[in-house]
């Protein structure tokens, strides 16, 4: 039996090198070579796979996201039927989002777009030290990614509040669950920050509506999928001064195109998809011990709920 890898034509040799250190003798399949459909047991995909291509596998028992998210697998038709579905939990990737949460939050904490400007008029001038405890950061999805980043604010002293779906505790955080949840904790936020998976409950949940709620002069940060932020609505936020900055690091379409207004947008601070980025070496033992749990009938890790979509 095989493993079928599917992702950039450059990290698939890291992927098959990463997981043959795990477990030499897995037989890997780089796709489109995918060989005989009939020996290929799981198959370990990024964003760019066709789902339909997946059913061409009858002895598939094991679809595996190279990433946290899985919006990718769940775009029509989806994953097979039958097919169980796992996603990354990795102590690397959720360290990558805190490094990336903590670099913009405290850009903006301390200032840095007016210092920017400031530097590139010649401008000498101190401004005022805000504290972090009078800094009021609300975070959308308090799931792996969430609940750490929302750790390191705290440990920063910021007061740190949490959306989820369901009602959940994390230390020193106060928590909220479910649409009026969503608007309650926005209207106490100098700063939100999307770390939510992309769902049809979440698609467009950064609008007008959202932002309109939160205070004058904030900020907002998404790091989880442009599929959450109406662009539009983001920028008249932005445009009206009702925002006083953006971090994003994700889009629809993915890549940016050159004319989409965010890439000049003096109010906004970019990256390419890549505030945490799956490393294969720190991920692969989870993977293979999911290849090892399908073989043997034992129950799965990371599986993802399919009626809850992530
Ligand atoms: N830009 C990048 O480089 C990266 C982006 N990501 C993105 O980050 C996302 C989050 O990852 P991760 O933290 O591991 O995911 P988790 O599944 O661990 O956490 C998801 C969180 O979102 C909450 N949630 C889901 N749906 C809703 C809803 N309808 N209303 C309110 N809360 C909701 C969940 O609530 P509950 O606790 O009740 O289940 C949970 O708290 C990924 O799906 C991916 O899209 C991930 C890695 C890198
Ligand atoms: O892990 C994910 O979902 C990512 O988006 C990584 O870039």
């Amino acid at each position: 039996m095989a493993v079928l890898l599917s992702t950039k034509a450059h990290t698939m040799e890291d992927w098959k090198a990463a997981l043959l250190a795990v477990d030499p003798s897995l037989e890997i399949r780089l796709f489109p070579e995918a060989g005989a459909p009939e020996d290929i047991e799981a198959a370990v995909v990024w964003t760019a796979h066709d789902m339909m291509e997946l059913r061409r596998y009858p002895n598939l028992r094991l679809i595996v996201s190279m990433g946290a998210g899985v919006d990718h697998l769940f775009r029509p038709p989806g994953p097979p039927p039958g097919v169980p579905v796992a996603r990354l939990v990795d102590t690397r990737l959720t360290q990558g989002m805190t490094e990336w949460v903590l670099l913009n939050v405290l850009r903006f904490h301390r200032q840095d777009l007016e210092y920017r400007d400031q530097q590139a008029r010649r401008v000498w001038h101190e401004l005022p030290a805000p504290e972090t405890s009078a800094r009021h950061i609300g975070i959308m999805g308090l799931g792996e990614l969430g609940s750490d980043a929302a750790r390191a604010l705290r440990a920063l002293g910021f007061p740190v509040m949490g959306w989820s779906r369901r009602p959940k505790q994390v230390e020193g955080v106060e928590t909220f669950h479910g649409p009026d949840g969503l608007l309650a904790m926005a209207a106490r936020a100098d700063m939100l920050v999307c770390l939510l998976p992309l769902t049809p409950q979440t698609r467009g949940i950064i609008n007008a509506r959202l932002l309109g709620a939160m205070k004058p002069c904030g900020y907002l940060l998404n790091a989880a999928r442009g599929g959450h932020q109406v662009a539009a609505d983001l920028l008249a936020a932005l445009d009206s001064g009702h925002l006083a900055g953006a971090a994003l690091d994700v889009f629809e379409p993915e890549p940016l195109p050159p004319d989409s207004p965010f890439w000049s947008h003096p109010k906004v601070i970019l990256t390419p998809h890549a505030a945490s980025i799956t490393i294969p070496a720190s991920a692969a033992p989870q993977v293979v011990e999911n290849i090892h749990r399908a073989r043997e009938g034992r129950p799965l890790i990371n599986l993802v709920d399919f009626a809850a979509g992530y």
